[in-house]
């Protein structure tokens, strides 16, 4: 389980300060995927960085399974907005990097690794070094190196993004695969309101000015069979449209 309780976070920045999370409130449950919608700086990067462990001066509590966040003793995989390979580093041990940092053993996992590769479509790019790779890539191998360290808590931010609309479905669809096998929580930022209700059983719209929870909604269509193609999808995507135009407005 995940708690978000009371949490405030002010930054400074050009000699004064102001606030950019106020009184968030939230609560994941252990493998819920949670998606988050919200306008362009209403802080959703700084949640995500919260619960990495990577912003650690905070007002509120913020807890995984009933502790503190602590990066080093809780396996966490976080995907940044700018995937966080490291550029010297082939794909091959930029996808083992996290496993390793954590003392993981992969005797006996080479086949599913080479299987996962498969899936993301990294097969052949193994010796490529990140600057020699397309952003949709480079996304793929950040996702690989979170689904092999099979974290307690992942965390994406806007993970798809750089990847065309096909590729975009077909990653999804081995997330929701990944995803199923494991039960991670997770919790992803994104701008596509039909990403939110395809990946997320939780969605939690945010408002800026500063950065609020305006609405949580409980995903029915989660998890539901070829949802996409259904009515209800579209349904469902057009009422989270007009809350989340009703939230940005005020
Ligand atoms: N290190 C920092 N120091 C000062 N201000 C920051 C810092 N990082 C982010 N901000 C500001 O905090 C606010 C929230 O930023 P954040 O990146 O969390 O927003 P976001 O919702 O993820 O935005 P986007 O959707 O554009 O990625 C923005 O106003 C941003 O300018």
């Amino acid at each position: 389980m995940i708690r978000i309780k009371h949490l405030n976070l002010s930054y400074s920045a050009g000699g004064r300060c102001y606030d950019v999370l106020k009184d968030i409130n939230l609560e994941i449950a252990a493998g819920e995927t949670c998606a988050i919608i919200g306008p362009s700086g209403c802080g959703k990067s700084t949640l995500l960085k919260i619960l990495a462990g990577i912003i650690t001066e905070i007002d509120g509590i913020v807890e995984i399974a009933g502790q503190q966040v602590r990066p080093k003793q809780q396996k966490i995989g976080f995907i940044p907005q700018n995937y966080g390979l490291l550029a010297w580093k082939n794909v091959y041990d930029n996808i083992l990097l996290g496993a390793k940092i954590k003392g993981m053993n992969l005797d006996g996992q080479e086949d599913g690794l080479a299987s996962m590769m498969q899936l993301l479509g990294l097969k052949g790019l193994e010796y490529r070094y990140p600057g020699e790779l397309s952003g949709g890539q480079q996304q793929r191998v950040a996702l690989a190196r979170a689904f092999l360290l099979n974290p307690d808590l992942l965390l994406m931010d806007e993970p798809f993004s750089a990847l065309d609309a096909l590729t975009r479905e077909d990653i999804q669809q081995v997330f929701l695969n990944v995803w199923r096998g494991h039960s991670t929580a997770t919790v992803l930022v994104t701008h596509h309101m039909e990403e939110a209700v395809y990946l997320g059983r939780k969605i939690v719209i945010m408002s800026a000015g500063p950065g609020t929870i305006s609405n949580i909604v409980e995903n029915p269509l989660f998890g539901v069979a070829d949802i996409r193609s259904k009515p209800e999808f579209f349904q469902l995507c057009i009422e989270l449209r007009k809350m989340v135009k009703k939230d940005w407005a005020k």
